[in-house]
């Protein structure tokens, strides 16, 4: 692929953990060859931001230069910068509702660009490796073209490219459906409920609103997006995004990464756009959470909710996989070590040690935020005062509470609120010269901040939730030579990652917080040392260069990884070739599968039609017309093989003319004829009783699943009941199973998705085949050899071996020219999935082999009761002796797997409707 870092390199290893080792120790040596210059450093935005750096290669300094920019890129061919002597740099488009910077209008045409506050910024600022531009909103609104022109260009001197929103759309988008429904939903505060019916109302133009922004995102993307780019979408405001990207070039590197948790499904299912939001966010390649458990609530949420299948690499859904995992995100830890050294930094840290001689300092910085916790903080800091009279007069609260979100009324009553309680705190415990809490409604500069952080004694993070929390990360960054002491909310994502080094605290425990920074306050220093030790070394490891440069690197290689998967995968049946076939020969086997083959799709059902419409299996309607037209026709033989029982069959195809092979193909009848047996004689059903009872005892247990019980076998299906438990359970039934009744019975278990099926040995579809196709050769009474045979089904893997019993009919000579496919006709898709050299041949060979003879000697045919009559096929044959049953001409054999994306089989199709789309167009053309 064009543009590619990761496909720079022709030698690809060959397991995926190989392939990430290996480029995990290219990025060290790269790093310990060509670290980032101090030089580089001098050019930083606000003092302190290579981010930002006006771009090398591209001369990026204006918004005019944008354009050529693309076009030397462009130049390149593969989308990756070099620099002589390193390796390329991945171009990497990353797209975040805010701008590293925030712009305030100073003239018609002139911008000042401030530092925007809050931890994605700050994460991203530390991501070097990339040759990066970022896409936002300058968090301004530009009516007019003057102001955007001119914004443009000082932005792009920035690397940066401002999406423009109007003042409505960022009501809507931003203030509405942003934080008002989701940040607190994805932070377990639930839905606004204040006024249920008002919110109820403005939800839907809310959610429009937010659709319309995520495309205008995607819209500036692709206006500069280079093939081979990687993009990078970030957070709760953009999870419409990758569906956007994916829908206007499906070739594009799309990652997502949330910056809050992921909430438990339980919470993500009560957000009325749920389905579409998951679904939108699984467009994307790699999808990323800062910690395991938000990941698995992801994968939770889509297996609950959207009913796809959650693997450990993620979620698949029709074999196309998503992969999901965690990456913690880091600091840039060394640009805090060495602002310490700084002078200015310096100068505000004696300052401070100044103002507060005397005092043990405790700190908190947040955004004036629910989620941040500060009431519960102060109260617990109340609490403590109240308790500890002796440290009245020697410990002080310094609260940074960075103004956020100041338009959304939940914002604008925390302000008043925590103004309230901290005035009256102070009130009460404050002297004419000093007051126990220091508040602070705005942000720091960077080096004020870091001097803060390195005279603090105790950090007090108590955020209810907090997807991570870089300001624990960056007060322990600091503490090299203080080592205080870090109490840290358990909610925080951080507690995962500092947990051993914090104190960790619920903080809606006031007594619990309160009686913690007591223990803080007090603590020895060598319990501080090793707590410290602990943390300093997780910070400075894993910082935010690394998580970026795995982030990217694991979506480089999910790329690699689909296309290995897209080898493996059989392509789409070329319908008009299978029709073309069908037309030119005069004795057809059309075997067909029932469930998920011959009924209708499940979407089409829809919710309302439920677990009942569905467990009852019906005959597609559309399919009724073709399917007796097929019938009808002498040239062809139709056989309908199912699990499914006899009366299932009889129910649904008892007025057509074709064969029923009920219970995977163990009964057989033709519909004007009495059903028979087709069992191998010696079949021991001795276990099913014992099976029985387990299949009930785990059906009881689990809601909403069932059990059919047949005469060959007998199937637990947990398809409708909750997925999680259901495999739990069928993994406890296994083990039941194995243990016990079915240890020494001869019998087959077979694993479906969401089923457990227990046979008797020798059951499956496969092997039935034979013996039925015996049966038909014998009634009809065929003179002449079968010329054309399609499969089709939705068949368990057990049963696939009825794809390959044809397969000895290999071609001897080249597949069929078939048009390419083109992105008009995908359709026509046809890759010769079988040799046509030495094997070939040898399977020419084989065809001679499966004779009549052959088949006759297999068979044993027997009816049911009274209708039992053993079958001597040899002298009811009216073949020549020796002569093949079978001539397929090489490539007049056509296996389709229905909605499977693995199947042995030769070729694929979506789903049913696809089916009758091709029976139709047999059925028309014959
Ligand atoms: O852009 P704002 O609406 O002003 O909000 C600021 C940011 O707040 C959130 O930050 C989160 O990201 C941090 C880094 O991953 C993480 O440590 C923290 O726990 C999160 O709350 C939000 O997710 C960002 O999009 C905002 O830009
Ligand atoms: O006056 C301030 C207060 C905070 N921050 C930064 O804001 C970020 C807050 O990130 P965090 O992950 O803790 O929470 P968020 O605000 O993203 O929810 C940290 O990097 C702080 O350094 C800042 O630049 N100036």
């Amino acid at each position: 692929m064009p543009g590619n870092n990761y496909n720079c390199n022709p030698s690809t290893p060959r397991s995926r953990l190989e392939r990430l080792l290996r480029e995990r120790e290219l990025r060290r040596s790269n790093r310990f060859l060509h670290p980032i210059e101090d030089g580089n450093r001098q050019a930083e935005l606000l003092g302190n931001d290579n981010f930002l750096t006006e771009g090398e290669n591209f001369g990026l300094s204006s918004e005019e230069d944008f354009p050529e920019g693309v076009a030397a890129a462009k130049a390149f061919a593969d989308g990756c910068e070099w620099k002589e002597g390193r390796t390329p740099k991945q171009r990497l488009l990353v797209v975040a509702n805010r701008l590293p910077v925030s712009a305030v209008r100073k003239g018609e045409d002139s911008w000042q660009l401030e530092m925007s506050v809050g931890g994605l910024v700050s994460a991203l600022l530390g991501v070097k490796e990339f040759d990066a531009r970022w896409i936002g909103w300058a968090g301004v609104n530009v009516p007019d073209s003057v102001g955007q022109k001119a914004l443009t260009k000082a932005l792009a001197e920035k690397r940066c490219i401002p999406v423009f929103l109007d003042e409505e759309i960022v009501h809507q988008y931003y203030n509405g459906y942003c934080n008002n429904i989701l940040w607190p939903l994805f932070h377990y505060l639930g839905l606004p409920q204040e006024d249920r019916l008002a919110t109820t109302r403005s939800f839907q133009s809310q959610f429009d609103a937010y659709k319309k922004a995520n495309q205008m995102f995607a819209d500036v993307v692709h206006k500069h997006y280079l093939d081979g780019d990687v993009v990078w979408c970030h957070d709760y405001h953009l999870m419409f995004l990758p569906k956007c990207l994916k829908e206007h070039n499906n070739k594009m590197k799309v990652g997502w990464f949330l910056h809050t948790p992921f909430p438990s499904s339980e919470i993500h299912r009560t957000l009325p756009s749920r389905s579409e939001l998951l679904r939108s966010v699984l467009a994307a390649d790699l999808v990323g959470f800062h910690t395991y458990d938000y990941a698995r609530h992801f994968v939770s949420a889509c297996t609950r909710i959207l009913g796809l299948e959650g693997t450990p690499e993620g979620v698949e859904d029709q074999g196309k996989l998503t992969r999901v995992a965690a990456f913690p995100i880091g600091i840039d830890s060394d640009r805090f070590i060495r602002a310490l050294e700084l002078p200015q930094v310096q100068e505000h840290m004696k300052e401070l040690k100044e103002r507060f001689a005397g005092r043990k300092v405790m700190l908190g910085v947040d955004r004036l935020d629910m989620i941040k916790g500060i009431p519960q903080k102060i109260l617990a800091f109340e609490k403590f005062l109240e308790e500890n009279l002796n440290w009245r007069d020697k410990v002080v609260l310094l609260q940074i509470a960075v103004p956020t979100r100041t338009d959304v009324p939940e914002y604008q009553k925390l302000t008043s609120q925590v103004h309230e309680i901290v005035g009256r705190i102070n009130g009460r415990f404050g002297t004419l010269t000093a007051v126990p809490i220091h508040h602070l409604d705005r942000s720091l500069d960077f080096h004020a901040l870091c001097a803060l952080y390195a005279v603090t004694d105790v950090a007090l993070v108590t955020s209810l939730r907090d997807g991570m929390n870089l300001v624990s990360y960056e007060f322990v960054a600091c503490q090299a030579s203080k080592k205080g002491v870090l109490i840290l909310s358990e909610f925080a994502g951080a507690a995962q990652s500092l947990g051993a080094g914090a104190i960790l605290v619920n903080p809606w425990n006031v007594t619990e917080v309160a009686a913690s920074i007591g223990y803080a306050l007090n603590m020895p220093a060598d319990e501080r040392e090793k707590r410290h030790h602990h943390n300093f070394m997780h910070v400075t490891t894993h910082t935010s260069q690394e998580w970026a440069a795995t982030f990217v690197s694991e979506l480089n290689d999910t790329i690699v990884e689909a296309q290995l998967r897209t080898r493996q995968v059989p392509p789409l049946l070329p319908i008009q070739v299978a029709v073309d076939r069908y037309l030119q020969s005069s004795n057809r086997l059309l075997i067909l599968g029932f469930n998920a083959t011959l009924t209708e799709p499940k979407d089409t059902l829809g919710r309302r039609g439920g677990q009942i419409r569905e467990m009852e299996l019906k005959l597609h309607p559309d399919l009724k017309e073709p399917l007796k037209k097929l019938c009808d026709d002498s040239k062809t033989t139709i056989v309908v093989l199912s699990g499914s029982d006899r009366s299932v069959l009889d129910d649904n195809f008892g007025d057509y003319n074709m064969w029923l092979a009920a219970e995977n193909g163990m009964f057989l009848r033709l519909t004007m004829g009495e059903w028979m047996t087709t069992m191998p004689e010696n079949l021991n059903m001795d276990w099913v009783d014992s099976v029985k009872h387990v299949f009930e005892y785990f059906t009881e247990r689990t809601p909403r699943s069932h059990f059919e019980l047949r005469e060959t076998s007998l199937v637990w299906n947990y398809k409708y009941a909750d997925i999680e438990f259901g495999r739990l359970q069928a993994r406890d039934l296994l083990q039941h199973l194995w243990t016990g009744p079915i240890s020494n019975a001869s019998v087959d278990v077979v694993q479906g998705g969401r089923s457990v099926e227990v046979r008797a040995v020798g059951v499956t579809k496969g092997a039935a085949i034979d013996r039925i196709l015996g049966e038909i050769v014998h009634n009809k009474g065929m003179k002449a050899p079968i010329d054309y045979v399609l499969c089709i089904g939705h068949f368990l893997p057990k049963d696939e071996d009825v794809y390959t019993f044809f397969e000895p009919e290999l071609p001897s000579e080249a597949p069929p020219t078939v048009p390419r496919p083109t992105p008009a006709n995908p359709a026509m898709t046809y890759v010769p999935r079988i040799s046509t050299t030495k094997s070939g041949s040898r399977a020419a060979r084989l065809k001679k082999q499966r004779s009549l003879s052959t088949l006759e000697k297999r068979a044993t045919v027997h009816g049911i009761g009274n209708a039992w009559r053993p079958t001597l096929m040899r002298d009811k044959m009216s073949l020549h002796e020796g002569s093949s049953v079978l001539d397929l001409k090489g490539d007049n054999y056509f296996s389709c797997a229905v909605g499977r994306k693995r199947s042995s089989a030769r070729y694929l199709l979506g789903s049913s409707d696809d089916v009758v789309t091709l029976l139709k167009a047999l059925a028309e053309d014959s």
